[in-house]
């Protein structure tokens, strides 16, 4: 269980987050939506222990801020947006680095069981044939797949996510959360992720937690969360009637 309680964080000594408390069950996805800038990426940060924090975030009953990077590496992973800097690395090597946690010494070359982990997750996104070309030769699409297999091969008991599904097509985008969803339910951990599309949100999440200017707004299921007046309230959109309105050019005539 994930034990997020009062936090505070922020940059250069101003807070971004105020006072957010949330609890997060293994097996559960939990869904982080709110307007641009409102401190959604900042949460994830705090949670992943990038950025400091003030409150308790604690898993299983430790607290996090204690725990020393390499073993924080197995307990919790950040999945975030593309960075426009690609090291040159292949598709192996890149999924191998999410090894790096369980390695005994720095240096310490991948055993057997490590490498078969590699591969094995390389097939789960289907870039095996792809596997020993460089990363900056990919597409934006099947460099999201490129770091989604370093993060199962990382198997860090929370996953968090930064707009996962920003440069996949549909057909990618389902696979993508319908993937994290079996890797929750199967091997009971936590999946954290924020998604603009509240579609995709619908569809996948187990609750959802709505942020606006740094706050918790609202905390549950996505039927009582993505409510009209709510989302007309904190978006400035009657988000729903515009979502209803689309649908319906869809109908065939
Ligand atoms: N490294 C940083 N240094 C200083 N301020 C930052 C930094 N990163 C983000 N901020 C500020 O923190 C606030 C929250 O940003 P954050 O990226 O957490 O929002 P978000 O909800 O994820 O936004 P978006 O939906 O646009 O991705 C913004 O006002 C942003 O300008």
């Amino acid at each position: 269980m994930l034990e997020i309680k009062n936090i505070y964080s922020g940059y250069d000594g101003i807070d971004i987050i105020k006072d957010v408390s949330v609890t997060v069950n293994r097996g559960e996805n939990l869904c982080i939506v709110g307007p641009n800038g409102c401190g959604k990426s900042t949460l994830l940060k705090s949670i992943a222990n990038i950025i400091d924090y003030r409150g308790s975030i604690k898993i299983d009953g430790k607290e996090m801020s204690s725990m020393d990077r390499k073993y924080l590496a197995t307990k919790v992973g950040l999945m975030s947006q593309i960075s426009q800097i690609y090291f040159p690395y292949t598709v192996y090597d890149t999924v191998a680095f999410g090894r790096y946690p369980y390695l005994k010494g720095v240096f310490s070359d991948l055993s057997i069981e490590d490498k078969n982990i590699v591969i094995e997750n390389i097939k789960k996104v289907n870039l095996y044939e792809l596997k020993d070309k460089m990363i900056s030769e990919l597409s934006g699409g099947q460099l999201q797949r490129v770091f989604l297999a370093r993060i199962f091969a990382q198997n860090p008991d929370i996953i968090l996510l930064d707009e996962p599904t920003n440069h996949l097509d549909l057909k990618h985008q389902i696979e993508l959360l319908e993937n994290l969803n079996s890797w929750a339910k199967q091997n009971n951990k936590i999946v954290i992720g924020v998604l603009h599309d509240l579609n995709l949100v619908q569809y996948f999440a187990d609750n959802v937690l709505m942020m606006n200017k740094g706050q918790a707004i609202s905390y549950g299921s996505s039927k009582d969360v993505l409510n009209e007046s709510l989302l007309k309230e904190i978006y400035g959109l009657d988000i729903k009637n515009f979502m209803l309105e689309i649908l319906k050019r869809w109908e065939v005539v």
